[in-house]
């Protein structure tokens, strides 16, 4: 604490005070109380002697009035009264000296005060913060200049640190590529902190050798882990601000370090599969156009071949998305093993990959079958042994394609055929491959407009009762009348009505059709006709076609005994449980149901048993080898009592001959239908038929 110059009263003491007012006359009082001139001199010269600003007084020629310790020592005196009558250029180097007076010669002769202004040290490293106001006398005259100044260096530093940082930071939000930021920010620091050498020493990295004691500033990551230190040498003038600064540098790089793995991390997912790690659509798209450029100038060859796991949904389905992700990642593997830096292995879809071989030394042919044979060795997902197939489709570049999008569309249809031909299969693109492809295109926009404009008409084959010999139902089945073609059978247009959903407006229409030409025949007086209608399995899972029965039946007035819905038995076996239900709905109705192509699936007796079915009709190829084949007339004889324990009629489909009618009445069939009796006729003609049985009959 600030003592009073020697000899002065403590004007603090109140004590005594009190004592004092008691004995001393007022006048004493009023001497005691208020400090002699000197003593108030005595007083400020000891007060800002004490502050560690420097303060000054000078005269209008610029010569010391007054100078506190501060200045005093700063300028190399040891008294005050050394500096006193002394000016500016006597003191400094004149430059600065000029400087000084040019700002005190304006401050009075403006008579304004300059305050606040920041000014490097004169002497030293470091700021000042200098005020300097006009001295006035008792008449307000401006007889000199007082001047008043801070130490503002630390501040002044802290904000340089501040600013580093927050300079650092920003190039971490702008994303500054990692090993720019770490070098420009090894420069900034060394230069901020007047070439210290500091350096960034990241995890495996070797550090630089530093002379002197070693300080370490852990660089750390998001989670705790550890990237590596801000390394930097110790000195005697380092203070907690600064230690604070190198820790907060290291915490910037830190998150630096973190973001840019980040970017990396998103950058990595962005071109490859989460789930093998392989490269996906948009990273092949970029190196293949790369491989393409480069073997047109080089003329080397480039095979692209798409590759698609048979029956992977089978093992999603049965054993689980988790197994079929097991699976994806093996066949990844052996793809990848075999294609080995040769070429790129990309995943593209569910279980699609896309192979590139770049310059082949063996056949693509033989690469690619070994890749297949590979891919259907056995391999063992979630403890269950199972086996996949493939079927690979390859284009060539420049034979087949010269850009990645046509060498793609190419193996994509060469795929197509390879999956045609049973799985298993490679197939090469060939030009009548994409001829097929257009045309295949035409066909579906001519059959569009066929459903559109209705150019379909229904012919009905007959079915024979063998017990009266009468006809007692017809099946109808559909042909497209086509503008140019002319009449068009189903296998033509039906398999392509699937793939695009066309079936279902399609089998609208037919069983519109069908119901009322058989309404038209019972008011024509023809004896009442089972009409059979088949039934596509897309048509089937559609939940509007009981409505669709329905409407049509009532329509055409049709009474539903007379309709029977002709279903597939794969169609059914597909999903057991939702046919069951599918079916209880229809028959709900009242209408009959059919088990179409009977003996083609694998239905078993117990399965059948809950089928609420009318009739099981025998597929053609079990009859068309009857009686060269003992084996499948053994079938039919079996499915033929099948239907009788069942309680079920069975109706024999393609009769082509008496031998093969005589079989099949000897072994209990009730009914035949096939071209032995009649083929597909229009409804005209099958009016005349029926009416020449009803006329032998009678
Ligand atoms: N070789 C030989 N063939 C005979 C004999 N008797 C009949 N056929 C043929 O066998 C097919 C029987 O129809 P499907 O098995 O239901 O097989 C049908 C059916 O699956 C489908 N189809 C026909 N019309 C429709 C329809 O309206 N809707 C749906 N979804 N499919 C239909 O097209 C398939 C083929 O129909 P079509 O070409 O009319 O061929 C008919 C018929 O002409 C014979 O003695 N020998």
């Amino acid at each position: 604490m600030m003592q009073p110059p020697d000899g002065a009263p403590d004007p603090t003491h109140r004590d005594q005070d009190v004592e004092d007012e008691q004995v001393l006359k007022p006048f004493e009082l009023l001497q005691a109380r208020y400090l002699s001139l000197a003593e108030r001199y005595e007083w400020l010269e000891a007060m800002i002697n004490y502050v560690p600003d420097y303060i000054y007084a000078k005269d209008r020629d610029g010569r010391f009035l007054f100078a506190n310790l501060a200045i005093v020592l700063n300028n190399g005196f040891t008294d005050v009264d050394e500096l006193i009558g002394l000016t500016d250029a006597e003191i400094h180097p004149m430059a600065d000296a000029y400087k000084i007076e040019e700002v005190e010669r304006q401050v009075m002769e403006s008579g304004k005060a300059d305050l606040g202004v920041e000014e490097r040290r004169l002497k030293g490293e470091g700021w000042l913060m200098m005020s300097r106001v006009p001295l006035r006398d008792r008449n307000g005259n401006i007889i000199g200049v007082v001047g008043a100044s801070r130490d503002i260096s630390a501040r002044k530093r802290a904000e340089k640190l501040m600013s580093a940082q927050t300079k650092l930071l920003q190039d971490v939000a702008r994303g500054v590529d990692l090993d720019v930021f770490l070098r420009e920010s090894q420069v900034l620091l060394e230069e901020l902190l007047n070439g210290r050498c500091v350096s960034f020493v990241l995890n495996g990295e070797q550090a630089e050798p530093l002379a002197g004691d070693i300080l370490e500033f852990p660089i750390f990551s998001r989670d705790g882990g550890r990237h590596g230190a801000l390394v930097t040498v110790q000195t005697d003038g380092d203070e907690a601000g600064l230690m604070e600064f190198f820790a907060g540098i290291a915490q910037t790089v830190g998150i630096a370090i973190d973001r840019h793995r980040d970017i990396a991390h998103i950058a990595y997912l962005a071109e490859h599969d989460a789930l093998t790690g392989l490269p996906n659509r948009m990273l092949l798209d970029r190196k293949l156009s790369a491989l393409l450029e480069k073997a047109s100038k080089q003329q080397r060859s480039l095979a692209v071949a798409f590759v698609d796991l048979d029956n992977f949904k089978l093992v999603n389905d049965t054993l689980g998305h988790a197994a079929g992700d097991e699976l994806l990642m093996v066949v990844a593997r052996r793809i990848s093993t075999h294609v080995g830096n040769g070429g790129i292995v990309a995943r593209i879809g569910g279980d699609e990959f896309i192979i590139v071989l770049e310059d082949p030394v063996e056949p693509i042919y033989e690469r690619l079958a070994a890749v297949l044979t590979d891919i259907s060795k056995p391999m063992v997902v979630h403890g269950v042994e199972i086996r996949v197939g493939c079927s690979i489709g390859v284009a060539c570049a420049m034979e087949h394609g010269t850009t990645a999008s046509e060498l793609f569309a190419n193996a994509d249809m060469a795929l197509y055929r390879a999956k045609e031909a049973g799985r298993n299969a490679i197939r090469l693109f060939t030009p009548a491959m994409a001829e097929d492809a257009r045309n295949k295109l035409i066909r579906i926009e001519e059959l569009r407009r066929a459903v559109e404009r209705d150019e379909f008409v229904l012919h009905y084959q007959p079915q024979k009762e063998v017990r009266s010999g009468k006809i007692i139902g017809v099946e109808a089945l559909v042909r497209w009348q086509h503008p140019v073609e002319g009449l068009l059978l189903p296998g033509v247009f039906i398999p392509l009505a699937e793939e695009t959903g066309l079936i279902v407006p399609l089998g609208e229409i037919v069983l519109r059709k069908a119901c009322q030409q058989a309404r038209l025949w019972q008011d024509r007086g023809l004896p009442s006709l089972r009409m059979g209608v088949n039934v596509s399995a897309r048509q089937f899972l559609e939940s509007s076609l009981t409505s669709h029965v329905a409407s049509a039946l009532q329509s055409a007035d049709l009474d539903p005994q007379w309709l029977e819905l002709e279903l597939t038995e794969s169609l059914i076996m597909r999903d057991v449980e939702g046919a069951i239900e599918r079916m209880h709905e229809l028959k709900e109705l009242g209408v009959s149901l059919a088990m179409d192509d009977f003996g083609t699936g694998y239905s078993s007796l117990s399965t059948l048993r809950r089928f609420p079915l009318s009739r099981l009709k025998i597929d053609r190829s079990f009859i068309a080898d009857i009686p060269e084949k003992p084996g499948d007339m053994a079938i039919t004889s079996a499915i033929v009592s099948l239907g009788r324990t069942l309680d079920l009629e069975v109706v024999a489909e393609g009769v082509e001959t008496e031998e093969q009618a005589r079989f099949l009445e000897g072994a209990g069939c009730e009914l035949l239908q096939g071209y032995l009796f009649a083929r597909p006729l229009p409804s005209s003609e099958i009016e005349s038929l029926i009416a020449g049985t009803v006329a032998k009959a009678g």
